[in-house]
């Protein structure tokens, strides 16, 4: 299956502080993929370098089997839309799809007139007078009418209120469905993510743990809570990604493809919340022996 972002070593440095490191990863086509981490991981970085609005200082990435913003062609095929929602203040919302359909050669003008429609956008109200989350839809439709293969989504849902949230995140997912779309957008609202992602990427401290389908994840991580132990006496197809302990227990989040057989532990399992806050709990620096410390 073609991919639709493919990153092999993958770095941004700005000056001498690195924004991404070491970034290798593989996202086959038609999923939505989540980017979740804390505030500084990365994320914008990673985003605009798949959308070429960045040039990588190391490794290689490649869209849709080409170079970010290499070409014409290849800047059609790729919608992005920024963290801060990017309309032009003085310009009305027609005049917004105007534009759109003369920047566009794929454009869905039919598309954009019935989505602006629906969520109740005056066309002739100017886009500094909306409201912020009036701004991401507007700025989400822009995007849809492209008609993309791949649409790039910086923190989409973060001026929105509950409801705008749910219609924004239906949308997209009614888009999906009906235009062979595939979808990386980043968030902070892991809940958001879980409902509509299906493939997850964990940035902490400019790298990526973790990156694969949710269902795997979910499948092959594990909370362990039994008597006290050290990671290094834990198996050794058992990863850590983080651990407590006090004098007498230890509590576990690990990665295994293998089924767990110890007695000792009782084994829970996780909700994608809890293990995307499980990495970000593990600082990359942090060795094995760090987990080997009493957290109290
Ligand atoms: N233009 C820039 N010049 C210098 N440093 C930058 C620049 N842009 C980002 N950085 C730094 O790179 C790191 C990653 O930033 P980035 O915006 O990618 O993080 P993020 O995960 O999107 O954060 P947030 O969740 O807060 O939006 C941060 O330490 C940031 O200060």
């Amino acid at each position: 299956m073609t991919s639709v972002l493919r990153a092999q070593g993958l770095g941004k440095r700005y000056g001498r502080r690195w924004a991404l490191r070491e970034c290798t990863i593989d996202i086959p086509a038609g999923h939505v993929v989540g980017l979740v981490g804390p505030n500084g991981a990365g994320k914008t970085t990673l985003l605009k370098l798949a959308a070429g609005q960045l040039e990588p200082t190391a490794g290689d990435i490649t869209v849709l089997g080409g170079r970010p913003g290499g070409s014409p062609a290849q800047l059609a095929k790729v919608g992005f839309v920024a963290q801060d929602t990017p309309v032009y203040a003085g310009l009305t919302v027609a005049e917004h799809l105007r534009l759109g359909a003369r920047l566009n050669p794929r454009w869905d003008d039919a598309m954009a007139r019935e989505r602006i429609a629906r969520i109740g956008l005056a066309p002739a109200q100017r886009a500094g007078r909306l409201s912020g989350g009036q701004r991401a839809q507007l700025a989400l439709t822009l995007g849809l009418a492209k008609r993309p293969e791949l649409l790039i989504l910086d923190e989409p849902v973060a001026s929105l209120d509950p409801l705008a949230r749910r219609e924004f995140l239906q949308g997209l997912m009614e888009a999906v469905a009906e235009h062979e779309l595939s979808v990386v957008l980043s968030s902070h609202l892991v809940s958001d993510l879980e409902r509509v992602c299906d493939f997850l990427i964990v940035l902490v401290g400019s790298r990526v743990p973790v990156a694969a389908e949710t269902e795997r994840l979910l499948a092959t991580h594990y909370r362990l809570t039994g008597p006290r132990r050290d990671p290094d006496r834990l198996p050794a197809g058992q990863h850590v990604v983080s651990a407590r302990h006090t004098d007498r227990q230890s509590t576990y989040v690990i990665r295994t493809d293998a089924s767990i057989h110890d007695p000792a532990w009782t084994v829970g399992q996780l909700s994608l919340e809890d293990l995307v806050l499980a990495y970000m709990e593990k600082r990359p620096a942090e060795s094995r022996r760090v987990a080997l410390e009493v957290q109290r």
